[in-house]
């Protein structure tokens, strides 16, 4: 063949890939999206209202639309971190190895809450700020040799960075260090300490990067078995969040830029059954249903939790379908539905409604 004669074999390889019927063997899955349909068609306390999904999706586009709600969303918020650079990553890799159980059983007043920039911050904000406030005391919270030393990085002083301005302290303090230490001995005998170096194994690849990090670190497999099935059910809730804040807070370039975003899911934790549940999109059997309305725990891992939190994922994977079906053109993915969802459920609660009820699990995967 000369030169000049196209290649026809190579030529139809590049249209199976272009109509998507050609998997190349460098485009990973995580496996999270099977796993959330196969505890959605095989479970009996939780289920989802189709019509409800339809009017939901509806909703959120438009008002996603009236907010022009996309990845630079992510910086503007006050306290999340401006620059562009290593250190911001470093920043989001620190929060989102520490992002979760920030629920409290006590009132607004005498929850868990960090002070910083003359504010009281809860939850997952007070996470962020107790992180900045170190920061700004010239503690090097984000820094893998420092989580590695055990005596400059402390029980003592990781309480001190996460002291409370109430008589209530972060819950789960213990595994919070424990997943700093993991990670910094990962960090440490796998990517030379640098989480750069770990992104840069992903080949631009977010599911690739969801796998290395459940793959490479204990504490961020979020794994759970379910119905005597043989394959775990992955939800692994906090790798996917901390590539979906890279991308956001990069907004898809550099550190934040990989060719398969959206495949990222929503993020299975508490809040988003909490506002879908609220929508009349996520049903409850009775049982389930008393327990989450009593502030009952939900014990993690159970049959119960992993079916809210699996048909959690199955209900925004629906919307998204939706909208997309209605608005072939929107540039909108589970990530920024998550995002959004989050934030009003947020929004709803500092506007008073603070008692709608959420499932109460205390574990470090969300
Ligand atoms: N599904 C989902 N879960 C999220 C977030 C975020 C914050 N993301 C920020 C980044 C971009 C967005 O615009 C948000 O501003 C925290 N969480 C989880 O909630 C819990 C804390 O809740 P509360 O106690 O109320 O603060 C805890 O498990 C935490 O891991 C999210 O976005 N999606």
């Amino acid at each position: 063949m000369s030169d000049d004669e196209p290649d026809l074999e190579l030529l139809a390889l590049l249209r199976q890939h272009l109509q998507g019927k050609l998997k190349l063997d460098d485009e990973p899955e995580t496996g999270v999206l099977e796993s959330a349909e196969y505890v959605y068609n095989n479970c009996i306390d939780v289920a989802l209202d189709m019509r409800s999904c339809k009017n939901a999706a509806a909703a959120i586009y438009s008002q996603m639309q009236q907010k022009e709600y996309s990845p630079a969303t992510w910086s503007s918020h006050e306290l999340h971190p401006k620059t562009k650079d290593e250190s911001t990553v470093a920043f989001i890799f620190t929060m989102d190895l520490l992002n979760f159980s920030f629920w409290s059983e006590k009132s607004e007043t005498e929850r868990f809450a960090i002070e910083y920039r003359g504010r009281r911050w809860t939850g997952y904000w007070s996470l962020v700020a107790a992180l900045q406030r170190a920061l700004d005391e010239g503690i090097p919270i984000t820094d893998s040799h420092f989580w590695q030393d055990e005596e400059e990085c402390s029980l003592a002083v990781l309480k001190q960075v996460f002291r409370s301005c109430t008589d209530e302290e972060i819950p789960l303090l213990e595994e919070r260090l424990a997943c700093l230490r993991e990670a910094g001995k990962v960090l440490y005998e796998k990517y030379d300490c640098d989480i750069t170096n770990l992104i840069e194994d992903a080949k631009g690849s977010a599911a690739r990067l969801v796998n290395l990090l459940a793959q490479d670190f204990t504490c961020f497999r979020d794994e759970h078995q379910f119905d005597g099935r043989k394959k775990p059910i992955r939800l692994l809730k906090r790798a996917q969040i901390l590539v979906a804040d890279l991308w956001a807070c990069f907004e898809g370039k550099g550190y934040g830029e990989f060719r398969d975003i959206d495949k990222i899911t929503m993020f299975a934790d508490y809040r988003i059954p909490q506002i879908l549940n609220t929508m009349g999109c996520l049903l409850y059997s009775p049982l389930l249903e008393m327990a989450v309305k009593d502030k009952k725990e939900v014990v993690s891992g159970s049959s119960h939790e992993v079916q809210l939190r699996a048909c959690s994922i199955w209900c925004v994977e629906l919307i998204r379908r939706e909208i997309i079906k209605a608005h072939p053109e929107a540039h909108i993915n589970a990530i920024l539905i998550d995002f959004f969802l989050y934030d009003t459920i947020k929004e709803m609660e500092s506007k008073g409604k603070d008692n709608i009820p959420h499932h109460r699990t205390r574990s470090i995967w969300y």
